[in-house]
């Protein structure tokens, strides 16, 4: 199979050079085109001058529609607004969308499903092995401790982190209310401030710290009166997620359209 031809959205943020970077690296992949939006700073820059490997040939571009149309696949971590635009474009590309994005609101990636009968998509809010791999440990755990064990999520990002509880914690929020049977809708308590009244027991509670340069930290607390057990992982290096997309990507040619998450590509899915 010929190298799989890949076009990086958001290319000039950090995920964007970081997603360069790893394009570069990967072996069966190279980089197609580099986008940012109309009247970026950014555009006509060499995409991988700025993503700090060295001058590519490739220059930032607006033209989403034309970079799709002669690429394999878009590496995607930019805004839940931007994101549904370019699931459209690949949909008509019929070509794969690897979504890193986070910030959706309650139902927002729903016309995803739709760009997914043509596209093949693969969407995940963590795309390393361990988070997804914590994922599916968190699961296990709310399942095998009963509700005595108070469930607790706690996470730290950078300070430029728009977004808040990040993706990560809750798609392992997600992991908890599956493992104990129950919506994470119904049962989350995303902030609390004042006179929040005792814990309701069942509720999935989130805590955001937010500073200086954290990659990603991220803990999930099972505390019972006798005993807390916390599972955690920390992300050391950016990198790890460009990685993970690139091998999202190339995992997704081959595959059929569809919605794919991380868990799929790892063959963490039960
Ligand atoms: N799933 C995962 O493993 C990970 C997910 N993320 C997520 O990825 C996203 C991006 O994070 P990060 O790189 O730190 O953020 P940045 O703000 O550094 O980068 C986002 C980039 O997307 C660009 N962008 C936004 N809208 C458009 C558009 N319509 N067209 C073209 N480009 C656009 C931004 O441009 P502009 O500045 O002009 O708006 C910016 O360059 C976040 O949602 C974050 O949570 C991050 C790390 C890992
Ligand atoms: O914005 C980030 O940086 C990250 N976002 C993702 C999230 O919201 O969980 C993943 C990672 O933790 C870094």
């Amino acid at each position: 199979m010929s190298e799989m031809r890949l076009v990086v959205v958001g290319a000039a943020g950090r995920m964007g050079r970081a997603l360069v970077r790893a394009v570069t690296e990967a072996s069966g992949a190279r980089l197609s085109a580099a986008i940012e939006r109309e009247g970026s700073e950014f555009l006509g820059k060499d995409a991988g001058e700025l993503a700090g490997c060295g001058e590519l040939g490739v220059p930032v571009t607006s033209d989403a529609l034309t970079a799709f149309a002669a690429a394999d696949g878009v590496l995607d971590f930019t805004a839940p607004k931007a994101s549904l635009w370019f699931a459209e474009l690949a949909a008509q590309a019929r070509i794969v969308h690897v979504i890193g994005t986070t910030g959706w609101a309650q139902g927002e990636d729903e016309p995803l499903q739709a760009a997914a009968r043509h596209a093949r998509i693969v969407k995940s809010g963590n795309m390393s092995l361990g988070v997804n791999l914590l994922a599916a440990l968190v699961k296990k755990a709310a399942k095998a401790l009963d509700s005595d064990f108070d469930i607790e999520v706690l996470e730290m990002h950078h300070k430029h982190k728009v977004d808040a509880p990040s993706g990560t914690a809750l798609m392992l929020g997600e992991a908890a209310a599956k493992g104990r049977g129950i919506s994470l809708e119904d049962h989350a308590v995303r902030s609390r401030d004042g006179i929040t009244g005792a814990r309701n027991t069942g509720d999935i509670g989130f805590a955001t710290l937010r500073g200086g340069s954290v990659i990603g930290e991220h803990s999930v607390i099972f505390a019972s009166d006798s005993e807390r057990l916390t599972l955690s992982h920390h992300a050391e290096d950016r990198q790890l997620f460009a990685k993970g997309a690139v091998k999202a990507a190339l995992w997704a040619f081959e595959k059929k359209p569809g919605f794919y998450s991380m868990a799929d590509v790892l063959g963490l899915s039960d």
